[in-house]
């Protein structure tokens, strides 16, 4: 069932720090789809993506898996033998949720759902490796290790699929990025207070880098090939090949 997201349609006396809880977890789907403009175009391209890129015999990583929307994608687009999925996320609540998701879905391909930290997980023999709006929420002093660690152990050939919210460090351009956001969350019912309230509560939680940050960091971790091919607003998808 899609329950609507009201988590934040009334006034609190205090607002506290954005996490993926039950609640989150009860609303996601509706929620995520009327605060990231494309989500849903970012997903089907992410089959495809992992379609093109997946090899025989290798695993795919689904990082930060949520509900399982992109393992979901994947596993419907991907063609090659012995391919495994292994989708990761650290809320016990989107975990649970996310196994019956996919448990209601029939597929050849396995896919491993773990309830574990992504800096705890050992990426090995990748061929996909995707970070769907989840390095955002990463500490920023572990990013670069994180993408040093799925450099590492892609297969050659393999590929990174990198989605996240930017900043602007020009502040003109990144007030109008947020307000062009804002008007599609108003678009899509969100009220003032809703707007208000929860970008307090994700204001400690969720650090945004700018591209050129993320640019850097692929580069410096070994990715020759970078390119966006998604953008929105303060919005962005990238892939890097190996
Ligand atoms: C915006 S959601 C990702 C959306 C999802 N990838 C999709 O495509 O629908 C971010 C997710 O990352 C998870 N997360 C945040 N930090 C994490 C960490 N250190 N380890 C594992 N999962 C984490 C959260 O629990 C949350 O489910
Ligand atoms: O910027 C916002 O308002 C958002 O809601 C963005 C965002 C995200 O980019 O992950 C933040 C938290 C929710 O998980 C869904 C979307």
């Amino acid at each position: 069932m899609n329950h609507r997201d009201a988590i934040y349609s009334q006034p609190k006396a205090q607002i506290k720090d954005f996490c993926f809880d039950d609640s989150v977890a009860q609303v996601f789907p509706d929620m995520i789809q009327r605060s990231v403009p494309g989500y849903s175009t970012i997903i089907d391209n992410i089959g495809q993506i992992a379609s093109r890129f997946a090899q025989q015999n290798s695993a795919i990583y689904d990082l930060g898996c949520s509900l399982g929307a992109a393992t979901l994608a994947m596993r419907r687009m991907v063609k090659k033998a012995d391919c495994q999925i292994i989708a990761v996320d650290n809320s016990t609540a989107m975990v649970e949720k996310c196994k019956l998701h996919l448990n209601a879905f029939k597929s050849d391909i396995p896919v491993e759902i773990r309830c574990e930290d992504i800096l705890d997980t050992q990426i090995r023999n990748a061929s996909v490796v995707v970070l769907n709006f989840t390095l955002q929420f990463i500490a920023p002093e572990h990013r670069n290790s994180l993408i040093q660690h799925i450099y590492d152990n892609l297969l050659p050939g393999g590929v990174l699929v990198l989605s996240e919210k930017l900043r602007d460090k020009h502040q003109p351009m990144d007030e109008l990025m947020i307000e062009l956001h804002h008007e599609f969350k108003r678009s899509n019912g969100y009220s003032e207070l809703e707007i208000s309230q929860k970008r307090s509560a994700l204001e400690n939680v969720m650090l945004l880098d700018t591209q050129q940050d993320h640019e850097n960091r692929l580069r410096t971790a070994g990715f020759a090939e970078i390119a966006t091919w998604f953008r929105c607003f303060n919005f962005m998808s990238m892939v890097a090949v190996k």
